[in-house]
């Protein structure tokens, strides 16, 4: 049984990793226009005066629009930095001091270069807003199998005053039905580059 869930996860891993590597570069850039307006939106809405996001990999939901949009608004953004044991650190967006705000970390992705905040910053954020492979209907997230984001959300349930959880994902990465396992937390909310979609 959950050999069979680890199966249908891979399956949509590879199903995603396919659809992003075929993603035209102008569709990408627009998405990112259109999810800068959306997350712009929610953050907004919410009132939040500190969110976490993340840099990009190739194909992947693009937020750095709104990222920019953020920072030039006073909103403070944490960004994560890969730790061994697939453990999140978090650092503030812009806040590298004289050196680049950004370098390659341990998969090849960008990182902040400023002071790390420890694990435990998630839980001061207003918002929480995270990467996926994908999201379903009934807010079940899919990750890339490492577990980074099921062991930063699962520390994140046990705090005071947890923050609503929103993942940002391509239209196409919303789907009907994930497969799931129990430690796969579920999330508050999904933002695509057309719509935003909170789960009851
Ligand atoms: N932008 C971003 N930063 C992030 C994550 C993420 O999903 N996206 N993470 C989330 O955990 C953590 C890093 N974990 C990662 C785990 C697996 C792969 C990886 O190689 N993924 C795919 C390729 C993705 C693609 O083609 O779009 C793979 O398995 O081939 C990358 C990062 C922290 N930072
Ligand atoms: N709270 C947790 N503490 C420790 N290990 C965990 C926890 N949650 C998940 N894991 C482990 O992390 C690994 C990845 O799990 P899963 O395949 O569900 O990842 P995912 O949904 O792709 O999420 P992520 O984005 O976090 O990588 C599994 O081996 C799982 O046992």
């Amino acid at each position: 049984m959950a050999q069979g869930i680890r199966e249908a996860k891979q399956e949509m891993r590879a199903l995603v990793r396919a659809a992003r590597r075929e993603m035209p570069a102008a569709a990408q850039r627009l998405a990112r226009d259109r999810l800068a307006a959306r997350l712009a939106g929610l953050v907004a809405d919410a009132g939040a005066a500190r969110v976490s996001c993340y840099l990009p990999q190739p194909g992947e939901a693009d937020p750095t629009a709104f990222i920019s949009w953020a920072v030039e608004h006073g909103v403070e953004v944490l960004l994560p930095v890969s730790l061994p044991g697939h453990r999140l650190d978090w650092a503030l967006a812009g806040d590298a001091g004289a050196g680049p705000a950004a370098a390659p970390g341990r998969h090849g992705i960008l990182e902040p270069t400023g002071p790390r905040l420890g694990g435990d910053a998630l839980a001061s954020v207003d918002l929480a807003l995270i990467p996926a492979c994908a999201v379903d209907a009934a807010g079940v997230r899919l990750g890339w199998g490492l577990g980074y984001y099921d062991r930063a959300l699962a520390s994140l349930a046990a705090a005071a005053a947890p923050p609503p959880v929103f993942a940002i994902v391509h239209d196409a990465e919303l789907v009907e039905a994930l497969p799931r396992e129990p430690h796969d937390v579920p999330i508050d909310g999904v933002v695509t580059p057309s719509r935003i979609l909170r789960f009851p």
